[in-house]
């Protein structure tokens, strides 16, 4: 399998500038994909959000596993860290993330209140790998599109400070990814769901990862997608299925083009409700 090695500067920038303005922000909100909460957590945001109020969005819940959304949850709740699941395609839980947002400023509120201030703004940002729905969720937020979207890495270039109607200001910043992948797996998981540009992997490795995957953890959806039987499934290897399911689909041997096919149908949820990433026994927080 070909490495993929990922080193854009401005993602660099972006979490020097983060550092910078970190002590303006009274709520860190990650945003992380429900789909592989772990490869898409940055493995400095503890560091960098140290004892600040911290708000953790599994999102795209549509398009994960509900039984994993529900264990992920669970497990990266923590004494200072709150966390919701939401779906910010479709707008459901906007009224539940701005209490949440309430609640992890409730302390330093209630300190500006005690001093005679009424009404103070809470100023909160997001962070999360691109593509994990940031300026979607921005956009409820503020309540118009002030962020360009697009289903490709790396959209979010800007910083600015946003103003919504619940009394809360957003800054805006882009996605900080590894500046480096120490692990593969969390390469091929992020390059799977979109959030590396499909330009810098190779699309057949990452269908093969997929591939293995969807063996192991949900072998009903693999057969489903190949069209073929779970006994069928059981005696193909794993490059003699993505051959196959390229000449099954008329693209006789342009296995390339099959592989960022199948990456997309599976990045919109049409192979079903999956999620690649286990809560293990160790904390995440
Ligand atoms: N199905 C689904 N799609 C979502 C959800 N949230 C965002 N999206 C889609 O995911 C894609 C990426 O969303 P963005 O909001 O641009 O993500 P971002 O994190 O700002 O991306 P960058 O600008 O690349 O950092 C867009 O096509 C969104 O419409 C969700 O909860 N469910």
């Amino acid at each position: 399998m070909t490495k993929i090695q990922w080193y854009p500067g401005h993602m660099n920038k972006a979490r020097n500038q983060l550092e910078e303005k970190l002590n303006l922000i009274d709520v860190v909100i990650e945003v992380l994909d429900a789909r592989i909460p772990s490869a898409s957590r940055n493995p400095m945001i503890s560091e960098l959000v140290g004892d600040k109020p911290h708000l953790i969005i599994l999102n795209k819940t549509d398009l994960a596993d509900p039984v994993m959304t529900k264990l992920w949850q669970k497990k990266l709740q923590g004494p200072r860290t709150l966390v919701m699941a939401m779906d910010a395609q479709h707008n459901t839980n906007m009224q539940a993330l701005i209490t949440l947002i309430k609640k992890a400023a409730s302390e330093k509120v209630k300190k500006l209140e005690e001093r005679g201030a009424s009404n103070p703004i809470i100023r909160v940002c997001l962070v999360g790998v691109p593509n994990c729905g940031k300026s979607t969720i921005i956009n409820r937020l503020v309540g118009r599109n002030v962020t360009m979207t697009g289903d490709r890495p790396g959209v979010t270039k800007g910083q600015a400070w946003l103003k919504t109607p619940y009394g809360i200001q957003i800054l805006d910043t882009p996605g900080i990814l590894w500046p480096k992948f120490e692990d593969q797996e969390v390469g091929y998981k992020l390059a799977a769901f979109g959030a590396i540009k499909d330009t810098i992997f190779h699309a057949d490795d990452v269908a093969l990862f997929v591939i293995r995957q969807l063996r192991q953890y949900y072998p009903a959806y693999l057969a489903k997608f190949a069209n073929c039987t779970k006994d069928k499934l059981e005696n193909i290897g794993d490059t003699d299925l993505l051959l196959a399911m390229t000449q099954n689909n008329g693209m006789r041997e342009d296995y390339d083009r099959f592989s960022l096919f199948m990456l997309q149908r599976l990045r919109k949820g049409k192979l079903g409700r999956i999620s690649l990433d286990w809560p293990s026994a160790n904390n995440e927080n």
